[in-house]
């Protein structure tokens, strides 16, 4: 998200590359013509014949013409090959090639945003399509060409629920748009839609719907592999038992539930802001400020306790705008991809620094000792958590993408394995608390949430979440499990400071119950 705006930037650049390209193009194909014109012109002040110069047979040879011909060739041929050679697209080939453009993956990626947003934030894929984002913005409408794209991604990869839904919508649209659009400017044809369609008809169960639009594609493309189906469909829907008269009027309403396998459900109404605090709960959070050290006397600390266990606050305005907006501006240039650790999904082969779809962000890593605004972060942090940051690490800046979250996860090693045993050994213990600072306000979506608690904090700039993410013995807290819903509209920045274990000995120390 950070770099659309560049991208609007590209756009420009791009449009004034490809006319200047035109212009060098016309000039060259120009100067081509003109060669050939010359050349036409001098042919008609030379004799026919023999004005090669070497002709056979009894014409004379005459070693001036000779000359003058394999001279006037040479040069015609040289400059021939050169403005044929020169390469005018050169720039704008490098251009093209240049990774800040967009490519097909990310179309897709877009997409795939799309329906995730639709989903978490229960939005009718019609109102997508037709440029609304909930009840926050209208934008553009979708042509039938935008909505295959999201179908067709849906459907490449076997999501035939989101398929079945955008390619209706495509149909509709198509039918709308009739005469507006021909199938020239389409990337896709009446054959491929059909064909989609029925399949996600047929995954869905829906067979009298996939024997109808595989009957059409039938008819408008006898040859097409899959038109072959029908029987298959018909054969499914006379082992069913189904009353169907075979008529479009008395075709059944089409099914379509979501499939819920690997759904959060929970997670999804916390970032629709339905939380599980009751009147009562809420009723016993409050605010305060913090004045417990000499530095705190002269700058107290707004803060709000949003969780008494484990415990949370919210630090109000622990950030100026300032900061905030340093923080971001030395970032920016370093943001990449954002990887995860030790991926649990995958086998331990494979367990390394990855790229994954529930973490979709970018980001990179500010040291203390490089800037003295993320130094003055780190001391200000100790000071409102009474925690040593001798062992933390460093300030880890994130953007999310487009639709960007990151699903439910615990911040600390949770397993009393290796992965601890290592933490001891190198990283100064276990992952002791997590100082999330909020860097900007998305205009909607971007909660924090947490799933065990009911608990969805929404981002506010220049405030930052911390909690406790071990108990004091030391016990993963594992009610700390919490993910970054997707950002439905606007920009969301974050920063993570990861506080450890070593150093809080004399600071938090272990208690007589081992669970608090
Ligand atoms: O962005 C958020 O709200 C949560 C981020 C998070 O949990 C993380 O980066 O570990
Ligand atoms: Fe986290």
């Amino acid at each position: 998200m950070a770099e659309l705006e560049n991208l609007v930037v590209t756009e420009k650049n791009l449009v004034s590359m490809v006319n200047s390209y035109l212009v060098n193009e016309m000039d060259r194909l120009e100067r081509i013509r003109q060669l050939i014109e010359n050349k036409k012109q001098a042919n008609e002040h030379v004799p026919c014949s023999p004005n090669i110069g070497f002709a056979s047979g009894d014409s004379t040879v005459n070693p001036v013409d000779a000359f003058l011909n394999i001279k006037r060739l040479v040069h015609n041929r040289n400059s021939l090959l050169g403005l044929l050679r020169e390469n005018t697209a050169h720039d704008l080939l490098s251009f093209l090639s240049n990774e800040v453009m967009p490519r097909e993956v990310d179309v897709n990626g877009a997409a795939t945003a799309l329906l995730r947003l639709q989903d978490t934030y229960q939005l009718e894929p019609t109102e997508i399509a037709d440029g609304h984002i909930g009840k926050f913005a209208q934008t553009t409408s979708m042509t039938a060409d935008d909505t295959f794209q999201v179908g067709y991604t849906a459907f490449a990869n076997t999501d035939y629920y989101h398929a079945l839904q955008w390619l209706l919508i495509t149909k509709e649209k198509m039918d709308r748009e009739n005469g507006t659009l021909s199938e020239r400017n389409r990337s896709f044809t009446l054959s491929m839609l059909y064909d989609y369609i029925s399949y996600s008809m047929h995954d869905r169960k829906n067979p009298e719907h996939a024997l109808w639009y595989s009957r059409a594609l039938n008819a408008i493309d006898p040859k097409h592999p899959s038109a072959e189906y029908v029987e298959i469909y018909q054969q499914i829907i006379n082992e069913s038992g189904s009353e169907w008269d075979g008529s479009w009027r008395n075709l059944p309403p089409i099914v379509n539930k979501r499939p819920m396998d690997g759904v959060f459900l929970e997670y999804e109404a916390l970032c629709r802001g339905e939380t599980r605090k009751t009147p009562k709960e809420l009723s016993e959070l409050y605010c305060f400020r913090q004045q417990n050290t000499p530095f705190l006397k002269l700058a107290p600390m707004k803060v709000e306790i949003v969780s008494f266990s484990p415990y949370a606050v919210v630090y109000r305005g622990i950030l100026s705008d300032g900061e905030t907006e340093h923080l971001k501006r030395i970032a920016s240039p370093q943001l990449r991809r954002a990887m995860v650790v030790n991926d649990k999904r995958q086998s331990d082969t494979e367990a390394a620094n990855m790229e994954a779809s529930y973490r979709v962000a970018k980001n990179m890593w500010l040291n203390d000792n490089d800037d003295s605004v993320v130094a003055r972060i780190s001391k200000r942090m100790s000071e409102v958590t009474g925690l040593s940051m001798e062992t933390a690490e460093q300030l880890q800046m994130a953007n999310y993408g487009l639709g960007g979250h990151y699903e439910p996860h615990y911040d600390m090693a949770v397993e009393e394995d290796r992965q601890v045993a290592e933490l001891n050994d190198q990283r100064h213990g276990n992952r002791v608390a997590t100082g999330l600072f909020y860097m900007s306000q998305p205009v909607a979506g971007g909660a924090t949430i947490f799933e065990e608690l009911g608990l969805a904090v929404f981002p506010t700039k220049n405030d930052c979440l911390f909690w406790y993410n071990v108990h004091k013995s030391g016990r993963p807290d594992m009610r700390t499990r919490h993910a970054g819903c997707p950002v439905l509209l606007g920009q969301k920045w974050v920063a993570n400071k990861w506080i450890h274990e070593r150093g809080q000995e004399f600071r938090r120390p272990c208690d007589l119950s081992a669970d608090v």
